[in-house]
């Protein structure tokens, strides 16, 4: 036994070997230590040490007489309070998606979702003539969005923003338009022509090779191809506009895997380059996949939403499924019945939740689709898939926060007409990007105002979370008045500020074996359970409904598969 090895819980080990030893625990049964660190089940012990878990077999040496001590009981196997076949953790984006499909085939499902609102991260505000988001802004509209759009009966209340409207790079003072085609590139402001030579370079073949094809990167591929401008001046601010990352840290095949393919499949540099810019209007479009057939047609590259916000999208799942929608609902454990084979037994699942009133309720299910972030999974997975839980305890999720400002139209320096600007984490403004809200959908303020959504912290500012919201407004407008405004423009209409402390899970080098690790314990040791999310399924609106799809449809075949081999035992 190694000394420090039990951290928080000195003892453990000798307890845990005492109930075993003298038979005073049931092996089918999970004890929890009193101060949570530590667990027993089925004979093994399990202590959390900070972020990792080890396994111990408590044998050896046993003392004095067995005590329970500081040790409990916590699986109840309890009678439940209600049944269901697919049970859904979760109503953001990817559990409102999956429990509709579900509920379209005649499955009989149960979303349970932790917070007042369903949405998760989608959070649509309305008040005083303005309507803004203090999560995501737009999806991209994918044919899969665009159908359940059509099923959900929201085609008169989707929105579309205009394709053409310029996304900029606040760089040197001045606003660049970022290119949207490789022949608007070469007329591109925002790199010096040493910076565009190097680029060239890189296009027509004069790249170094990825010697030992080791995992690279997004900051190690792009200056590999493209040279430091490129990377500096176009990817760290595309980074932050969809990841509000840190590009030296991200990998490059997890977060960009249609760009990486490229270079695998050996097609030329200059398709590379031209990948690269069209990042900018459409990311990690997937290949091979068969794509949904949809009636509804929208102009290619255009930006959408709902009339009163993207969270009409999971309230109106929430208004057809009705009561089988449950918020205010946390699950707090999930326990499996029956013991034997895992491989073998499709045995049912209890899930245990909080609910307003202080009360519990415990609800039987046949499958549970997991969509919580993968620090939570992690914790309410742990007592069955330790090493997993590990895994998915690493998956790093910064701090954000969204500010949205009003200001009067007679404020700004020129005209709103964008999509917004993103600033370099090279140049000393501390804001990662804004959006121009009211350009992208006029329809949201009041006459004689504009909109700005604004977007600070990230990867690569973790102070941002120790800081106060009056101190992240005052940063954020005098950020703006160095890009948009005029010296005496008046402070604006604080509509929202919206701190998420853990906003956007990223795909670090390791992210894709990470993944297939969890994936393959959980199908090893959890028939019926499954896992969903943006921390696997990508992590824009678009993925998040597409994986809300394909999750639907592989928990309705372990629904229909488990009933056949019961009908057959
Ligand atoms: C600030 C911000 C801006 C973004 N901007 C864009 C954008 O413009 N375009 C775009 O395409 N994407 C954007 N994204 C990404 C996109 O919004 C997310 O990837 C997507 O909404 C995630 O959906 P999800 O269903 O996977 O997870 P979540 O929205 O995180 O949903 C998980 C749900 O699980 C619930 N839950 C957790 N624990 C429990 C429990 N124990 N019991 C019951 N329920 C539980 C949570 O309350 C939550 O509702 C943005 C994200 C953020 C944070
Ligand atoms: C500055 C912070 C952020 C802004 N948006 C996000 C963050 C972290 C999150 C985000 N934005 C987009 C996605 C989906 C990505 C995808 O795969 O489609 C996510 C997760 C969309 C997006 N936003 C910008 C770009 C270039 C994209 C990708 C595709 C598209 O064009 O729609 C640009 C952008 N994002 C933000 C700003 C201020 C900004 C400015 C140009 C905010």
């Amino acid at each position: 036994m190694s000394s420090g090895f039990f951290g928080y819980c000195p003892n453990a080990f000798v307890k845990a070997a005492q109930l075993v030893k003298h038979k005073s625990i049931h092996s089918s049964k999970r004890y929890v230590c009193k101060n949570r660190n530590c667990w027993l089940y089925g004979n093994d012990l399990y202590v959390k040490r900070q972020r990792f878990t080890e396994q111990r077999r408590p044998t050896g040496r046993l003392p004095i007489l067995p005590t329970r001590g500081s040790w409990k009981a916590v699986t109840s196997q309890s009678t439940e309070d209600g049944v269901c076949s697919v049970l859904i953790i979760g109503s953001g984006v990817t559990g409102s998606t999956a429990a509709f499909q579900l509920a379209e085939c005649g499955v009989d499902v149960l979303v349970a979702e932790k917070n007042e609102q369903v949405g998760g991260n989608i959070i649509s505000r309305k008040e005083g003539g303005f309507i803004w988001e203090e999560g995501p802004n737009t999806f991209q509209p994918t044919p899969d969005i665009l159908a359940m759009t059509e099923k959900l009966g929201l085609v008169d209340k989707l929105v579309l923003a205009d394709s053409k409207l310029p996304r900029y790079v606040f760089y040197n003072d001045k606003l660049h338009k970022i290119p949207s085609s490789p022949l608007e590139a070469c007329n591109l402001s925002l790199l010096s022509t040493g910076g565009k030579l190097r680029a060239l370079l890189g296009a027509i073949g004069f790249a170094p090779m990825n010697l030992g094809r080791k995992e690279e990167t997004v900051r190690e591929f792009v200056t590999r191809h493209l040279g430091q401008e490129v990377y500096e001046r176009l990817v760290d601010p595309f980074i932050s506009g969809v990841y509000a990352g840190d590009p030296s840290k991200l990998s490059m095949k997890a977060a960009f895997k249609r760009v990486q393919a490229l270079e695998e499949k050996g097609v030329t540099q200059s398709l590379i380059e031209g990948a690269i810019i069209r990042m900018f209007e459409s990311k990690n479009k997937k290949t091979g996949k068969k794509e949904t057939k949809v009636s509804l047609k929208v102009p290619r590259g255009s930006l959408g939403s709902f009339r009163d916000g993207l969270q009409m999208y999971p309230t109106t799942v929430q208004s057809k499924l009705s009561d089988k929608v449950k918020t205010g609902w946390k699950l707090v454990r999930l326990e499996k019945s029956g013991t034997g084979n895992s491989h073998q037994s499709c045995g049912d699942y209890f899930a245990v939740f909080e609910i307003p009133n202080g009360n519990t309720k415990v609800i039987r299910t046949k499958a549970v689709i997991f969509t919580s972030p993968a620090y939570i999974t992690a914790s309410l997975l742990r007592p069955f898939i330790p090493i997993a839980s590990d895994l998915l305890e690493q998956i790093y999720y910064p701090c954000v926060i969204s500010v949205s400002l009003a200001y009067p139209s007679s404020s700004f320096r020129f005209p709103l007409s964008g999509f917004g600007h993103l600033i370099p984490r090279s140049t000393k403004i501390r804001t990662l990007g804004t959006i121009w809200s009211s350009s992208l959908f006029p329809y949201r303020v009041p006459k004689g105002y504009e909109l700005l959504s604004s977007y600070i912290g990230g990867a690569q500012d973790v102070d941002i979370a120790s800081i106060s919201e009056d101190q992240v407004v005052k940063q954020v407008d005098s950020d703006i008045r160095k890009i948009l405004l005029n010296q005496d423009a008046a402070f604006p209409k604080v509509l929202g500020v919206h701190r998420w402390k853990k906003a956007i899970p990223q795909y670090e080098l390791g992210h894709l074996s990470r993944v297939e690790t969890i994936q393959n314990q959980i199908s090893e040791t959890l028939p019926g359970v499954l896992l969903g999310g943006n921390y696997i399924s990508g992590i824009s609106f678009g993925d998040c409904v597409s994986f809300g799809i394909q999750l639907a449809d592989r928990a309705s075949h372990y629904i229909k598969e488990s009933s056949q081999l019961l009908s057959v035992t």
